[in-house]
């Protein structure tokens, strides 16, 4: 039975976005022992429980308004919603935000041996997948024929195995692919994990700790994708100091004991620096570069 008093959260339990579903989670200042192999914990210091399930199950447990809150990868939540729309069922949900993990790509791939001209390559052929609805819709849209295999798993083996023309799957560094003599030909869409909650019902206590956990999930991102910088710098070069200092913001310049021709300078950048950079200032005169990570961060 639903709780009002506790937001109920759904993660997936093992595989890709396991660890940093709960790293985020417990980054955003939840107490939590999300190593306990239990279906459903519960927060020591926040009216929060936190579910681990398999992936797939994470869209419906949302749209149908069992769950408030979901971290699933956008190509899940897609299967799972044209799925819903194509038999009239409940898909309302509400996209809170991307995450920064979880990144990868659905795309058609064939052996590696095989020519390929264009996207009517498809037309007729048998293409192994998990995503059979999204593969349904593009293909559609194309008016392109095909039959599709739906496989769970090991869907890069079907070419070799006899069951499948080509396969349409996630791909990331493209190594799976690779090891299976196969090559990548289209890319249909990006994915990322994302934020999802559900769109009905929501009392306003809930209400407010969404928006509570919102606003430090966007600054634990913030944070990682942030660094602080200090260096020292010629009071002559700072103009293209700054200017090397890609994201960064206003810089704090701090008189130097006694050095008057340089200045130290701390800012907080939204980008990495590069080792690149960092010879750039060298030799632009700067010293004493130093680039630490930032924890936590709050505009
Ligand atoms: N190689 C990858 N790199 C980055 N993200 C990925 C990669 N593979 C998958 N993902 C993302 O992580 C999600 C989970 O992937 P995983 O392989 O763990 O799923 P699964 O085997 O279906 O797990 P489950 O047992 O929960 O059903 C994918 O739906 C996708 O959004
Ligand atoms: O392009 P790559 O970097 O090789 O990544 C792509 C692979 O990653 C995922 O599988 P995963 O390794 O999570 O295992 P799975 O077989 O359990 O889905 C996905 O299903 C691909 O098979
Ligand atoms: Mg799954």
């Amino acid at each position: 039975m639903q709780n009002n008093n506790r937001l109920r959260i759904v993660i997936q339990k093992s595989g890709r976005l396991s660890t940093d579903s709960k790293q985020l989670l417990i980054q955003s200042g939840m107490k939590i022992d999300l190593e306990d192999k239990r279906l459903i914990t519960f927060s020591e210091n926040m009216p929060i429980d936190v579910m681990c399930v398999r992936d797939d199950d994470i869209p419906g447990l949302i749209m149908d308004g069992i769950i408030d809150l979901g971290i699933v990868g956008e190509n899940v939540l897609k299967e799972e919603l044209l799925k819903r729309q194509s038999k009239l069922e409940d898909s309302n949900y509400i996209k809170l935000m991307r995450l920064d993990f979880g990144h990868c790509k659905l795309s058609l791939s064939i052996p590696i041996n095989t020519n390929y001209f264009d996207i009517n390559f498809f037309n007729h052929t048998r293409i192994a997948t998990s995503y059979p609805y999204i593969l349904k819709k593009y293909f559609d849209d194309k008016n392109i024929i095909f039959k599709s295999c739906s496989l769970n798993g090991s869907v890069e083996v079907a070419p070799s195995a006899g069951l499948a023309d080509g396969i349409f799957d996630l791909v990331s560094t493209g190594a799976t692919l690779k090891a299976n003599g196969l090559r990548e030909v289209e890319v249909i869409c990006y994915s990322y994990a994302c934020l999802i909650c559900k769109s009905n019902n929501m009392n306003l206590f809930k209400k407010s700790i969404i928006n509570k956990l919102l606003t430090r999930i966007k600054g634990v991102i913030k944070a990682r994708e942030s660094k602080y910088i200090m260096l020292h710098t010629p009071r002559s070069q700072l103009k293209k100091v700054m200017k090397l200092l890609r994201g960064a913001e206003e810089p704090t310049i701090i008189e130097l004991g006694n050095d008057n021709k340089k200045v130290a300078m701390h800012v907080v950048s939204s980008e990495n620096l590069f080792w690149e950079t960092m010879e750039e200032l060298k030799l632009l005169g700067a010293s004493s570069i130093l680039v630490l990570p930032i924890e936590k961060m709050m505009e």
